[in-house]
């Protein structure tokens, strides 16, 4: 970004009201900490030591030539999902619970890599450079991928950091901070707002006159599409529905907000909807989100729950928030293996399902743009309500054997490019990673369980592990990831909260929300809700992130209607005023709200099975 170039002469405002988009100057006394474009920092441990493991101690990727088992061979030892139980589907977890994941990977991490590089062509200027090209072998024995070299590109090195350390590291093309950076990107590129408007650019369904090929592909040359904050946006339909709900959310909450108050400027509109929705997410990610990630000792422990009601001023100056190198290699990829085999449509009867498989939908947004979007709702049913795979070592096929296979056939696999990430990126070994956390440093493979003699086949010695792989092997508590993944994850998002000064609970009278907006976003915000509203479904279960069962009360559209009232809380430039008349009308709108939904109960909406 622009600020990033005149760092040194820029003098951080003390007193903004909004965030900026690229995270500069959130932290006022080192305005670059979880600032787009900045380097991935590295985590220390008890010693001071940073926490990285090139082979030759400075950009060699760890186990280069051939210390190392090639990740294709790993990857056949431990995930083929062939091998797995025969159950693989989580029994809590929804597929939007594994795609929110993805959708909050993009709001704190992108790290720079090259593309447009064939590292097994021995034409190509950078074959056989390793600054450029770390490329694996697909082995003799392996049951679909050719044998041969594989391509791997390595992430670009960062050369021009102030924190530039004697090792290589590499770049976060986005803000760290959790604050919607998959929406409104990093605020430079004004082709997201319709211009000299306070609403976002939505949808080619809903705008646009042609689909297939239309503006969103066009515009995907350019790496962007018109309606998301990241590039990656249409990698997967399930994400890309993500994007859509939340500028699909923006525009509706801006324009509600722009009827309450007509006086505004429509940057204020802008800015102000912006507050609110990061707010929410906030509250979405560390409240229903998180807890079915972590275990509950790891929440307690980081202290990541949000207090019930009220102000928490968490800020401290002293953490930094940037995206630590390697949480975004291994930890945060936990999710891959929740990765459903199928992106499908559940029609509205929530019986039928047409299934599509993942493979033939990858980096295609052909599936929910046809014919204007008509597929959508059915998609955002099948997303919201059908189980995401279980978070274990296995991966489906369609991202093990056959990732992009239209795009670039025969396909790679997900889980060696995760591996060799790792590597590429200096990311030390498992055990390293349990000491790091405290835990007992594993001995022998048999500390793997059943998965032990597999290991032994392919790893010389069990300090070799790769985090990724042995991160995964671990059971955690109630499905969800096991001890050194919780601390890991513990950690980042500790940092990410606490090392935010515009965290949505903070009280700084500068941006502040009043205490009853805050409130009101602490009891009102549901994904659901906000998902029903946008998808235009009649019903949805109270949390989006779990299975529904029998004779759970289901939300209706209906309900939203009273939701919006804590819209209506005046917001002055300042925000510190409370407002005693606001609050009573909230009261009474609140009263209300909950004898509206009472009555709703009572009518015994139909129960979503
Ligand atoms: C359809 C689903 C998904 C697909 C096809 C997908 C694919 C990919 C690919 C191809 C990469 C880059 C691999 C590399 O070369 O290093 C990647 C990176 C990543 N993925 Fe996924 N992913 C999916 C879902 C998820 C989910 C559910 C999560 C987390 C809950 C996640 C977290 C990440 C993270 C943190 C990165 C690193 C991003 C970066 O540093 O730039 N992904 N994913
Ligand atoms: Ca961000």
């Amino acid at each position: 970004s622009s600020n990033h170039k005149c760092r040194e002469e820029t003098v951080c405002p003390q007193s903004a009201r909004y965030r900026t988009f690229s995270g500069y100057c959130n932290n006022l006394r080192n305005p670059s900490w979880g600032q787009a474009g900045t380097a991935q920092r590295r985590l220390s441990d008890r010693n001071g030591k940073p926490m990285v493991a090139y082979e030759d101690g400075v950009s060699m990727p760890r186990g280069f030539p051939d210390r190392l088992p090639d990740p294709r061979v790993v990857s056949n030892a431990v995930s083929d999902s062939s091998f797995g139980p025969k159950h693989q589907s989580d029994r809590k977890r929804t597929g939007q619970h594994m795609s929110f994941g993805q959708l909050l990977a993009h709001d704190f991490i992108e790290t720079d890599i090259p593309s447009g590089i064939d590292c097994c062509n021995r034409l190509e200027p950078e074959f056989g450079n390793l600054d450029e090209c770390f490329p694996f072998e697909i082995p003799y024995s392996d049951k679909r991928l050719p044998a041969g070299c594989k391509n791997f590109i390595r992430a670009r090195a960062a050369t021009n950091d102030v924190n530039l350390q004697v090792y290589r590291e590499q770049i976060n093309l986005i803000s760290s901070y959790i604050d919607c950076s998959f929406l409104y990107g990093d605020g430079v590129d004004e082709t997201l707002r319709v211009q000299n408007s306070f609403l976002m650019r939505t949808d080619p369904g809903n705008l646009l006159p042609t689909i297939d090929g239309g503006a969103c592909l066009k515009l995907k040359t350019e790496n962007r599409c018109p309606f998301a904050g990241d590039g990656r946006s249409t990698e997967a339909p399930n994400l890309s529905l993500n994007h859509l709900v939340f500028v699909r959310y923006h525009n509706r909450l801006s324009t509600q907000l722009y009827k309450l108050n007509p006086c505004w400027s429509n940057e204020m509109v802008f800015q102000e909807t912006r507050r609110i929705i990061i707010a929410q997410v906030q509250h979405i990610t560390y409240n229903h989100f998180l807890p079915l990630v972590v275990d509950r000792k790891t929440m307690q422990r980081f202290k990541l729950f949000s207090k019930k009601r009220g102000f928490n001023d968490v800020y401290d100056k002293k953490v930094d928030a940037s995206s630590f190198n390697s949480f975004g290699i291994a930890p945060w990829r936990y999710g891959h293996s929740q990765i459903m085999a199928e992106q499908s449509e559940l029609k509205d009867d929530f019986k039928t399902i047409v299934t599509h498989k993942l493979e033939d939908n990858l980096e295609s947004p052909d599936l929910w743009q046809t014919n204007f979007g008509e597929r959508i709702e059915d998609l955002t049913r099948w997303l919201a309500t059908k189980p995401a795979q279980k978070i274990d070592s296995f991966l489906v096929d369609g991202a093990r054997d056959k990732l992009f296979f239209i795009k670039t056939p025969p396909g790679t696999d997900l889980y060696a490019l995760n591996i060799q990430r790792g590597r590429d990126q200096g990311v030390p070994a498992y055990n390293e990673w349990r000491k790091f956390c405290g835990l007992r440093k594993f001995r022998s493979f048999e500390d793997f369980g059943e998965f032990g003699s597999k290991l032994a086949k392919v790893y010389k010695t069990v300090k070799d592990v790769d985090l990724f792989i042995g991160g995964l092997l671990e059971r955690g508590e109630d499905g969800g990831v096991g001890p050194t993944f919780a601390c890991l994850i513990g950690t980042q998002f500790f940092r990410f909260k606490v090392g935010d000064r515009f965290w949505y609970e903070s009280s700084d009278p500068d941006f502040a929300f009043t205490k009853g907006q805050l409130n009101s976003i602490k009891s009102a915000t549901l994904l659901s809700q906000i998902w029903c509203t946008e998808f235009g479904q009649n019903k949805i279960q109270k949390d989006i992130f779990q299975i529904p069962c029998k004779n759970k009360f289901t939300i209706t559209k209906k309900d939203f209607n009273g939701m919006v009232t804590w819209y209506r809380v005046r917001v002055s430039r300042r925000g510190t005023v409370f407002d005693p008349e606001t609050a009573r009308e909230n009261e009474r709108e609140r009263k209300r709200v909950k004898g509206r939904m009472r009555e709703e109960k009572e009518r015994k909406v139909e129960i979503v099975k």
